[in-house]
């Protein structure tokens, strides 16, 4: 089954370049997959048009069978549950606990309130910062604050995790954590998607890779291609 299609999708910014040119590429459910290129090749791009950041231009984007340009209004809002989303800078809110940061979603969601804390008590022991909740996220590491991001994304555990630069601002032994960390999500049941111009770290997951240049998707190297 696939979790996400992309059929001959364009995107074209108003009065800018092409920065998506007819993409095709499928991801199965439970797979985790990385999607390069150089700066300006359209990584981000693509993510956006997965959390309805953005809209394509012409071609469709299909979530679990579901046409995206479907989704609309209030449905965006439901769409973005089952979409994870981890961006380079966090996006944490300065003033809110670690906690609190982490429970945003599933009190968008309507959660009661003795399930939002079993919940978020859960997902921070799994990235390890359990005993951290109820700091600030100016009190973390720029690690902890990444793990932080991630429990937010995964705690309504969504369909889809989509990633973009989640290590750009780390260390080798700290992007291996994180690494490791979404590598465990396939198996509870979410697919992996994550964008990334460091390209000894793709090689090393030894994973599905989608090239982009220009706007066009140019490879889809398979994990036994990767390994020669
Ligand atoms: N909001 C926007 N308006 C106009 N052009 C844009 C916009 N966002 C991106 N672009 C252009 O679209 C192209 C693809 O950009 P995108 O951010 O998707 O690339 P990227 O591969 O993620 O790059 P990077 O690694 O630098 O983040 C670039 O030419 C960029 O300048």
């Amino acid at each position: 089954m696939s979790v996400l299609r992309f059929d001959n999708v364009s995107k074209q910014y108003d009065g800018g370049r092409q920065a998506l040119d007819e993409v095709s590429f499928e991801v199965a459910s439970g797979e985790m997959l990385f999607v390069t290129g150089h700066s300006g090749a359209g990584k981000s791009t693509l993510l956006k048009l997965i959390h309805l950041a953005e809209r394509p231009t012409r071609g469709a984007v299909l979530f679990a069978d579901r046409n995206l340009l479907r989704v609309r209004g209030r449905k965006v809002a439901m769409h973005r549950r089952e979409v994870g989303v981890v961006f380079q800078d966090h996006r944490l809110l300065a003033d809110r606990s670690v906690a609190d940061n982490v429970a945003l979603p599933l009190v968008l969601q309507g959660l009661r309130r003795a399930e939002i804390v079993k919940r978020v008590r859960a997902v921070l022991d799994r990235v390890s910062l359990g005993a951290r909740s109820q700091a600030l996220p100016s009190q973390l590491s720029a690690g902890e604050q990444q793990r932080v991001g991630i429990a937010r994304a995964i705690v309504g555990e969504p369909a889809l995790l989509v990633a973009d630069e989640p290590t750009g601002n780390l260390d080798p032994t700290l992007s291996a954590e994180i690494m490791t960390l979404f590598e465990s999500l396939p198996e509870r049941g979410t697919s992996v998607l994550v964008a990334s111009h460091d390209l000894a770290l793709v090689k090393r997951m030894r994973k599905r890779v989608l090239v982009l240049n220009q706007g066009q998707l140019v490879d889809d190297i398979s994990p036994e291609d990767l390994a020669e």
